[in-house]
């Protein structure tokens, strides 16, 4: 199609905005989906993003639309996740697009990922229409959000468009501005090809699905095209575009997004940012890619049952295939076994993994507790990294421990200021700067260590701020802090599974809660077990586990085999998660004991 008849624009927003239920409400305007075919937020395609209501991966959907100047008009809608631990995804969405609609809810207002991604959109040259978004909600307050929009984002937000996604209020008007306000992508469709990858996975029918931006030429069915970064070399199979169904097409053209099949057989071979060319007609240069992503969590994961070692490996190669973002390798543990250390963005990264190895794969899991990495230079002035706290190395021969670091930038309601400043002092933040974004809105900007962040920082800060309170961050270098390793002594023994790194003044009282709550997660044996904090050689904290006699069997007064039977199926279902740890039985719970500390 003649790229003036084109748009690309992506919808970006805080979480739960509204981005999915608006993309669904333009794809039923653009006739795209049938009623019958309408399904609550049919973009979040996998089970998993439905249920929890997130979108992980980035998807684009193609929708025709007549516009009022009679015109037919091809837009392109890329949809974007909105959670800080996947902010990555928005710019390389936003790479492919020339415009975006800012979705701001009415009754929230601006928040720190609105911001964020507002201004990474402007960074990257993209005309942003605002959209004020639920508007049917009674505590809906139109002009006041304009003003926010206006002062915080630095946008004129007197055209922004009031809507609701929910009941389909005033949606139709948005089209209509894409088509009238957004740039039409630029390119020469004659030129040579070149094209961005911005996406790809592993599909387990169709192998390797890229999907890309055309910028200049075309892309047809049956071209060898070329990946700039490494010169292979691959046949073009099929391409389409989704919408959402997918549809195939013979090529794609400059200004178009869409998907393609070539004969790759590794999806390591596509790496998101790189340029696609013509084989025999290149073009003369590479387009900027996108920065590597790289892990800020890692977290052993090992399977209950050392058996099932080797169907972890292979579901996590095939998760990897997926998600490039995740990372693994082999680690072992004395209390555990064999299992690996994982990378993830962040928690809930962290936490989507485990699940659908568990959901997908019928895997039960031990996770450890998540950490960050270390760099440590020692005083032979060599330099190593260290993300496992079992290979931290002998304090006596550590010079310095480097820390990762994050910029933070909190929006909250001023009420809720003071609760803040307290928790990010309580995490070792320094104050950067404060400012009010509107009458009542602060914006905080604080450093912070990210294995304070990593832990419960996010949920702490719901909390203190009752939801009114929003986070992005960003890495920002590193400090030079005390970290010392604390070990956990189970019936006097160390299980190195359970080893935490803490700030060296952090340890005390983090050893403390640590224990005591683990004397809360571990069952009562048939024996006293003694839990323990250590730091070398110095216990630092400890608890015990008082004994008990279980005797489920005794209540059977003989004869009752089936009742026998079923009482000892229900000892051994409650034993699953568990892991044997010498003579105890640890619940997977008590691994990520860290995480729960401080709650009730
Ligand atoms: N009342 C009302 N609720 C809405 C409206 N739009 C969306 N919602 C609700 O707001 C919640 C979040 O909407 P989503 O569309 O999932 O938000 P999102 O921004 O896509 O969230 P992520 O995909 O997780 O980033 C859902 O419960 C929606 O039903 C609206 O116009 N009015």
């Amino acid at each position: 199609m003649d790229p003036s008849h084109i748009r690309n624009f992506a919808i970006i927003a805080h979480i739960d905005h509204g981005k999915s239920t608006l993309s669904d409400r333009l794809l039923e305007l653009t006739g795209s989906l049938t009623t019958r075919e309408m399904q609550a937020q049919v973009l979040d395609a996998m089970d998993l993003e439905r249920e929890r209501g997130i979108t992980i991966k980035a998807h684009t959907v193609r929708m025709m639309y007549k516009a009022d100047d009679g015109d037919m008009y091809q837009l392109n809608l890329i949809d974007t996740p909105g959670h800080v631990d996947f902010s990555y995804e928005v710019s390389r969405s936003l790479a492919s697009c020339e415009g975006a609609l800012l979705v701001v809810d009415a009754s929230q207002g601006v928040e720190a990922q609105t911001l964020a991604n507002a201004y990474l959109a402007i960074s990257n040259g993209l005309e942003i229409l605002p959209i004020i978004n639920k508007i049917d909600l009674p505590s809906a307050d139109i002009e006041r959000t304009k003003a926010m929009i206006e002062k915080s984002v630095g946008l004129p937000a007197d055209d922004a468009i009031a809507v609701s996604a929910k009941t389909g209020l005033n949606v139709a008007s948005i089209l209509e501005a894409v088509v009238t306000l957004l740039p039409p992508p630029k390119g020469n469709a004659d030129a040579p090809l070149q094209a961005l990858i911005f996406d790809s996975w592993f599909d387990a029918y169709r192998g390797v699905i890229v999907l890309a931006r055309i910028i200049n030429g075309k892309l047809r069915k049956g071209m060898k095209i070329r990946l700039m970064s490494n010169g292979k070399t691959f046949e073009v199979e099929s391409m389409g575009v989704m919408t959402p169904k997918p549809v195939v097409l013979e090529e794609l053209s400059a200004g178009e997004v869409g998907f393609f099949v070539a004969t790759i057989k590794n999806v390591a071979d596509t790496k998101v940012g790189d340029t696609i060319t013509e084989d025999a007609r290149p073009c003369a240069d590479m387009l900027p890619g996108f920065e590597d992503i790289k892990s800020m969590v890692f977290a052993g994961l090992y399977t209950v049952d050392s058996h099932e070692h080797a169907l972890l490996r292979d579901a996590l190669e095939k998760l990897r295939l997926n998600d490039a973002s995740f990372s693994f390798e082999p680690e072992s543990s004395a209390a555990l076994g064999f299992g690996f250390r994982c990378g993830f963005l962040g928690l809930l990264h962290l936490e989507i993994i485990q699940e659908r190895l568990e959901r997908e794969y019928s895997l039960d899991l031990i996770t450890t507790a998540p950490g960050v990495r270390y760099k440590i230079t020692m005083t032979d002035g060599s330099e190593l990294e260290v993300d496992n706290p079992s290979r931290w190395p002998d304090p006596t021969e550590i010079e310095t421990v480097e820390e990762p670091v994050i910029v933070a930038k909190i929006l909250t309601n001023e009420e809720y200021v003071g609760n803040i400043l307290k928790l990010v002092e309580d995490k070792r933040g320094r104050q950067k700067n404060i400012e009010y974004v509107s009458e009542t809105r602060v914006m905080l900007t604080y450093e912070l260590p990210l294995n304070e962040i990593v832990l419960d920082f996010y949920d702490k800060l719901k909390s203190v701020s009752r939801g009114y309170a929003s986070l992005d961050y960003n890495l920002a270098g590193t400090w030079i802090s005390p970290m010392v390793k604390m070990d956990i002594l189970i019936g006097g023994e160390p299980v190195d599974a359970l080893s935490i790194i803490v700030h060296r003044d952090f340890a005390y009282d983090r050893g403390k809660a640590l224990v005591s709550k683990m004397r809360e997660l571990i069952p009562r044996q048939m024996f006293e077990v003694a839990i323990q904090a250590a730091i070398g050689a110095k216990v630092i904290a400890r608890e015990t586990v008082t004994a008990i006699r279980k005797n489920v069997i005794a209540k059977c007064y003989g004869g009752d085999i089936s009742r026998k039977r079923k009482l000892l199926d229900k000892q051994k279902e409650g034993k699953k998660r568990m892991k044997r740890i010498g003579k105890v039985d640890i619940p997977q719970e008590a691994f990520l004991a860290v995480l729960k500390v401080g709650e009730d």
